[in-house]
């Protein structure tokens, strides 16, 4: 968009939805929300929504936290904060905006719960934003599109192969953009003449006009409401929601919620041409240059095809010479792998150390006994489970070291 024609963003304000857990990313989400886990290098999750909001001129936001939210705050407040102008950038955890241990119960009740704040600031828009997925976007232009429609609200809208789509919020619309119906999550997703074969899907970003917003939140009563099963339906049933379609046939557009879609996505930033805009990246702490390191080291990965080698250095006791493989894997920050390992599609936990001559992806029964696997293949590793695992062997081979000793004795 040029610069001329960008819209007036000043009574603009974003919400930035970062409370969800992520369950099935597994243990990586015990500690730390979804949106705070590490992606191509020391960069995290929510920094793709946080660089595109930047880039996009939404100077003003509110961060609603819930689940485990202190990386997540550190990390706004220490490589964040000071992008934005004082007070600008604002977390706003659940239980404490909302005096309950429930806090927000839902993504629209999380809106809901800081309204007054955005009412008392004279904010005409609102920018609602999902802050877990990989991608880039200009909201300002959706922000155009969504005051040339004249509805109250916009959701913008991609297209998914059809057997993905039950995953997402399927929108029908007409020639104009309207949307005509909205199904969250459909077990069934009806055929679509508009897009054959797919199906066109809401990407959880929305904007509104927040009087109107204000007076459906009023409407649906309680402290559970939710923009897919609530807010989006009555608009829709009030021919107020348009459909903004993000452009081009092939956007880059990742939800990671997945233990394999979080490593296939890292993947594709580690072969070759990043395929969307990284977030710039500050290395402000002795944990970020750990992960710059890695990420040096992955950027060496794609000099080679169809695997990694790499000739392992002199470490600790270990002789060198003896090759690591890794294949179709990730190091998050601070991992480290010992010589002789091979890595076939596995994640390697932040700080996780994955000790000598360990094969990890080639035997799904041991990966199975000892890690988590996916059904795809995908293999989590954490330290923990190395523990046990180095425990389990020990007990095994205890009794025959001390029978080898009482024979010797
Ligand atoms: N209580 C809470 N407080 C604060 N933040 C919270 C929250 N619960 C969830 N969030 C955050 O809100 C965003 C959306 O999370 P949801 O789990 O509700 O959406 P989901 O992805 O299932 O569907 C949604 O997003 C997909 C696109 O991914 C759409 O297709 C679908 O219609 C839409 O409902 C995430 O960033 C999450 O972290």
């Amino acid at each position: 968009m040029r610069d001329a024609q960008r819209p007036d963003l000043s009574a603009t304000f974003t919400v930035l939805l970062a409370g969800g857990r992520g369950s099935r990313l597994h243990e990586l989400t015990s500690r730390e929300c979804k949106p705070a886990l590490p992606f191509a290098g020391p960069r995290r999750i929510v920094d793709f929504t946080l660089a595109n909001a930047a880039r996009s001129g939404l100077t003003r936001m509110i961060v609603a936290t819930q689940y485990r939210p202190e990386t997540l705050a550190h990390h706004l407040e220490s490589r964040w904060a000071s992008r934005f102008a004082e007070g600008s950038l604002r977390l706003r955890e659940g239980t404490a905006v909302t005096g309950t241990p429930q806090g927000y119960g839902g993504t629209a009740a999380a809106v809901a719960a800081n309204l007054a704040e955005l009412q008392s600031e004279g904010v005409r828009e609102l920018v609602v934003l999902a802050a877990d997925h990989i991608y880039e976007m200009d909201y300002a232009d959706m922000v155009a599109a969504h005051r040339a429609s004249g509805a109250s609200a916009t959701v913008a809208v991609d297209t998914v192969p059809c057997d993905r789509a039950s995953e997402f919020g399927v929108v029908r619309t007409t020639e104009a953009g309207r949307i005509e119906s909205f199904l969250e999550k459909p077990a069934v997703v009806p055929a679509d003449p508009a897009v054959p074969g797919r199906a066109q899907v809401s990407m959880g970003i929305y904007v509104f006009d927040l009087d109107w917003l204000a007076s459906v939140l009023r409407i649906i009563p309680g402290n559970t409401q939710d923009f897919g099963h609530d807010i989006l339906p009555l608009a829709v049933a009030l021919g107020e929601a348009h459909a903004y379609r993000v452009p081009g046939d092939n956007f880059y557009w990742r939800d990671v919620g997945t233990l394999d879609a979080y490593r296939r996505a890292q993947l594709e930033f580690q072969t070759g041409d990043a395929p969307c805009a990284l977030p710039p990246r500050i290395a402000a702490s002795e944990h970020e240059m750990k992960a710059a390191t890695g990420e040096l080291i992955q950027f060496a990965f794609r000099m080679q095809t169809g695997g990694i080698a790499l000739q392992a250095p002199r470490l600790g006791g270990d002789r060198p010479g003896r090759w690591t493989m890794l294949d179709e894997s990730v190091l998050l920050p601070g991992a480290r792998v010992a010589p002789g390992v091979r890595l076939t599609r596995t994640i390697v936990a932040p700080g996780t150390s994955v000790p000598a001559g360990l094969v990890i992806g080639e035997d799904p029964d041991e990966d199975a006994r000892w890690f988590r696997r996916t059904e795809e293949g995908t293999v989590l590793v954490t330290t923990p489970m190395l523990a046990r695992r180095a425990a389990d062997r020990g007990r095994l081979v205890a009794p025959f070291a001390d029978s080898r000793m009482g024979r010797s004795a």
